[in-house]
């Protein structure tokens, strides 16, 4: 099976366009206003309102209250949440939306129970620890971390770019690929060139 891609923290139209027509499966928009890639309900409906078919949208919260959550979802079509707090499984699983629930990976995580605590999500978004901020660092954690027997799809993110992409999917063999540092060109701005190599490299990947 190929491994999927998620790029994360759009904010422009003209970026998701290009991601999308490179071949991207996923673009993520971050609805969490402290993050230099926040995006606004109606640059988000621009966003996704230019988006070819078959190209899901996945929207980002960190512990974020139920009605922002709600309103998102009643105004945009989100194919799937992400949960990138200290959502509970109850928290993340009342939208009756599929969702993906992050988990920032240190020394002691334990894939294993937190597997069996969000048994309903998609999958895994498994990314770098980091003492001061929730996401979208740009730094890589280490792999050895995850066991080799994934309980649910793993998504693994945190600083992959095309440099890393190949031996990511050689070690870790995840259901998907997430990025967003590694393809910029300044906070929120995705770079054409490095989000093609970023493809290239997985596609390469996928066939050595
Ligand atoms: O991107 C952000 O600014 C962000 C802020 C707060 C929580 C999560 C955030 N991003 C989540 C993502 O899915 C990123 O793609 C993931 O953290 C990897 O980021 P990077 O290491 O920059 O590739």
């Amino acid at each position: 099976m190929r491994t999927r891609v998620k790029i994360c923290g759009f904010t422009r139209v003209e970026d998701a366009v290009h991601a999308a027509h490179a071949g991207v499966d996923a673009i993520g928009l971050v609805f969490y206003p402290p993050s230099p890639r926040h995006v606004a309900i109606h640059q988000a409906l621009q966003i996704v309102r230019a988006l070819p078919a078959f190209v899901s949208v996945v929207a980002l919260f960190v512990d974020a209250p139920e009605t922002s959550i709600r309103e998102v979802l009643r105004q945009l079509p989100i194919d799937c949440l992400q949960f990138h707090g200290n959502e509970s499984a109850e928290a993340c699983r009342m939208y009756n939306t599929r969702y993906i629930k992050a988990v920032s990976m240190q020394a002691d995580t334990d894939i294993s129970a937190l597997a069996t605590h969000y048994h309903d999500a998609t999958g895994l978004l498994l990314d770098t620890y980091h003492p001061a901020a929730k996401g979208g660092t740009g730094h890589q954690f280490d792999w050895s971390l995850i066991p080799k027997q994934h309980p649910l799809p793993i998504i693994l993110a945190g600083g992959l770019d095309s440099t890393n992409a190949r031996l990511a999917i050689q070690t870790v063999k995840p259901y998907a690929l997430d990025a967003s540092s590694g393809v910029e060109s300044a906070k929120g701005i995705k770079d054409p060139l490095k989000v093609s190599a970023f493809l290239q490299a997985i596609n390469y990947g996928d066939k050595s």
